[in-house]
């Protein structure tokens, strides 16, 4: 542990008073930045803690700092900052800006996560289980952290950001962080309980404790060495023209492994007619959301409505459905296949924008199943030429496979999965408009499919 880490916290006013005009420009540029399309009004420091002194050649800074945005409360964010005299040319992009004025007047700031002692800093810090103002670095005391293990910060697009060491681990930094239990903790660690294989078990984790209150700050995993993703694989095939259905089968027994063990680690429940009325009315509040968003979907309002209104029915009817915990944001992204041909799952976050509470319900396992779906439609809708039987093809044995391990066919429940598939493709209608206006002709594609068709 150097002596750097175990300074002591300071907070200081005058620090985000001098950032203030940087992080403006900055922030919202950041691909993780949650509030795009409104504009930042400005900062509150929530916490500063300095992780290793300013004063020197190289000063780091954590700072947790509300975002001020019209019509909400602000999303507080995780920064870490680092301080230099002057930038090397390799963390030029890393660059925030130059302090014109305040206690760093004359210094360059920057992303610290770029820079490889800073990234140092929070592994040795977890390794040591330190505890600094109201960081507080914790370790599973079964897994070895070797020390010297080199960092890289990922540099693919994220919704939070990660740092690789020494293709041994890998941390990822929540960026929007809230309060309480992140399921991106809790069900790894509940997995990890269960000897799940499918899932990396959490090697360290930290937290700032506030005001009485927890927020869970990063996740040190074991890295998966020479993993490809299921996304990058899919489109790999399918610009060969291969086939990716032994794939798609093995994805769907790992789910259902994944489903099995949530389902013995934490609590199922029973959902009859007033148990699913609330996730019905979620489904159709999230559309009516997504109209005032994206008004191009206005005109499928009606058609997509009634995929929740058949749901409600066969509550009405009697049927029941079991909820349990779940991934909650299932796509191949999430799926690594590791060179030996094994799957894990990976990022429990859950849907991003979604409040914690709501991330944490239980809900029917079709959920995840529908996620999966939807990302085999994106795959082929992506390949040039699309290509809808790849898909096909793929979405029914990714059933199977799920059949073959948890002893039930998704698709023998075709308004529970259609609803589902609806209410996704909705969240990604949204997601798209935000974040990547160019893919969005690729959810509108399924939404005009599921807005005008019968169930298939
Ligand atoms: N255990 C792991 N082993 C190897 N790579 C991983 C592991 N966990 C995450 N990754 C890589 O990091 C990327 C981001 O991780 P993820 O948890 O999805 O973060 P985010 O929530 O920011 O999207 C993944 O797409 C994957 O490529
Ligand atoms: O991985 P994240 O937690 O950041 O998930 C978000 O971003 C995903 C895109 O990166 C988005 O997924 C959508 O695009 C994928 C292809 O890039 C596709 O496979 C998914 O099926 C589709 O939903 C995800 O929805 C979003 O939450």
């Amino acid at each position: 542990m150097s002596e750097a880490v175990i300074r002591t916290a300071t907070t200081s006013p005058a620090l985000l008073a001098s950032l203030d005009p940087l992080l403006r420009e900055w922030l919202p540029r950041q691909r993780w930045f949650a509030g795009k399309g409104r504009p930042v009004t400005g900062f509150s420091l929530v916490a500063a803690t300095e992780l290793l002194p300013v004063d020197g050649r190289l000063g780091l800074y954590h700072l947790l700092v509300r975002a001020h945005q019209p019509m909400t409360s602000g999303d507080c964010y995780q920064l870490l900052i680092g301080v230099r005299e002057a930038l090397p040319p390799h963390l030029a992009p890393a660059l925030i800006g130059h302090m014109e004025e305040g206690p760093l007047a004359g210094r360059t700031v920057y992303e610290a996560l770029y820079d490889p002692r800073p990234a140092e800093v929070l592994l040795e810090a977890l390794r040591a289980q330190a505890r600094i103002g109201g960081l507080r670095f914790e370790r599973d005391p079964g897994q070895e952290i070797r020390p010297g293990l080199v960092p890289r910060m990922v540099t693919a697009e994220q919704s939070n950001s990660s740092v690789v060491y020494g293709d041994t681990f890998i941390l990822k930094l929540l960026r929007r962080i809230v309060p309480g239990v992140n399921p991106d903790l809790e069900l790894p660690l509940a997995l990890a309980r269960e000897g799940c294989p499918r899932v990396p078990a959490p090697t360290g984790w930290l937290h700032a404790d506030l005001d009485g209150e927890s927020y869970v700050l990063g996740v040190l995993q074991p890295f998966v060495q020479g993993a490809a993703d299921g996304w990058e694989l899919a489109l790999r095939e399918l610009a060969k023209g291969e086939d990716f259905t032994a794939e798609a089968r093995a994805l769907g027994r790992a789910t259902a492994e994944v489903h099995t063990a949530l389902a013995r680690a934490l609590p199922s429940v029973t959902l009859g007619a007033a148990q699913l009325q609330p996730l019905v009315d979620g489904m159709t509040e999230r559309l009516e959301a997504a109209v005032q968003a994206v008004p191009s979907l206005r005109p499928y309002a009606p058609g997509l409505h009634s995929a929740f209104t058949a749901l409600a029915d066969l509550a009405a009817e009697g049927r029941t459905w079991t909820a349990q915990r779940v991934h909650g944001d299932l796509h191949l992204g999430q799926c690594l296949r590791s060179p030996a041909g094994q799957w894990s799952l990976i990022d429990f976050e859950g849907e991003p924008s979604k409040p914690l509470a709501e991330r944490r319900m239980p809900q029917p396992p079709a959920r995840d199943v529908a996620g999966m779906l939807r990302s085999f439609d994106y795959a082929a809708l992506s390949a040039d030429p699309p290509m809808p039987g790849w898909a096909h093809a793929c979405r029914a044995a990714y059933c199977s496979g799920y059949a073959e391990i948890a002893g039930a066919d998704p698709r023998t429940d075709p308004v529970l999965l259609r609803a589902y598939e609806t209410d996704k493709a909705i969240y990604e209608v949204v997601y798209e408009a935000r974040h990547r206006p160019d893919w969005l002709p690729v959810p509108m594609a399924a939404i005009e499919r599921y807005a005008t068709s019968d169930l298939i």
